[in-house]
């Protein structure tokens, strides 16, 4: 069986691979981006219009490195953010610099029914607390329209130890899950709002004899 991690379990991999391991959190953002576009590439899903939507933590940061190598492969794609890009942390500031270098196309708003493909990177493993309410709107309102949604690491709005809903969730047809899949995604609304649970390898360096809660 493929190992669950916690939220606390996977903040600690990643900050070992990071502070001791001494590989940059910019690799790993990278290696999530890479890893996200060989699943979209494989063939599984229409790439015709893809909508990436953004948070401002390293969540969105992936969302933003994949949207880049999305238009480097030549595959139309839309930016958009989730909240004010001007608070957003540093990793995602640095990768909107190199995808507007690029050229990659931005929109402040967008009709959900137009893409073939909605990248959900709005929040990741950090999300604490019920959702925003006007994000909840937005969530539900995407769930009616039934797009289909790939959901970086864990859809917005699940908590990644329970599968309980932040207020509400983004369903999604996959998820790419990465260096482990999220507890949450097999547990209560988690299971049924992740889809698919397609788990990558980023690289993280987990420390030997590592004490996983779950067995
Ligand atoms: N750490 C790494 O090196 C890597 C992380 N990966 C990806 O990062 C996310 C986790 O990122 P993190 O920055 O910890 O959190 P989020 O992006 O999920 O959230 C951003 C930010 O939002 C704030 N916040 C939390 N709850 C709420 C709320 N209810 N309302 C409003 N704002 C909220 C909080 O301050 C968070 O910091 C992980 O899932 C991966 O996708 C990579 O994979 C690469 C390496
Ligand atoms: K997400």
């Amino acid at each position: 069986m493929t190992q669950l991690v916690t939220r606390d379990e996977m903040q600690a991999i990643e900050a070992y691979t990071i502070h001791e391991a001494g590989l940059s959190a910019d690799v790993l953002t990278e290696r999530a981006a890479m890893a996200a576009m060989n699943v979209l590439a494989a063939g599984r899903f229409d790439l015709s219009k893809v909508l990436v939507l953004a948070g401002l933590g390293n969540n969105g940061a992936d969302g933003v490195a994949l949207a880049r190598l999305l238009h480097q492969a030549k595959i139309p794609v839309t930016l958009q953010f989730v909240g004010n890009v001007n608070r957003a942390n540093q990793a995602v500031k640095d990768q909107l610099k190199a995808a507007t270098a690029c050229g990659v196309e931005r929109a402040e708003k967008s009709d959900f029914k137009e893409p073939s493909l909605i990248i959900d990177a709005i929040f990741g493993t950090g999300l604490h607390d019920d959702l925003p309410e006007g994000l909840q709107k937005m969530l539900k309102a995407a769930n009616h329209i039934d797009n289909t949604v790939v959901a970086l690491d864990i859809p917005t709005g699940i908590n990644a130890d329970t599968g309980d809903m932040y207020g509400a969730a983004l369903k999604a047809k996959a998820t790419i899950a990465f260096g482990y899949p999220k507890a949450g995604v097999n547990r209560s609304n988690g299971k049924k709002m992740s889809g698919r649970v397609i788990t990558q390898d980023i690289g993280l360096i987990t420390p030997e004899n590592f004490d996983f809660s779950i067995k």
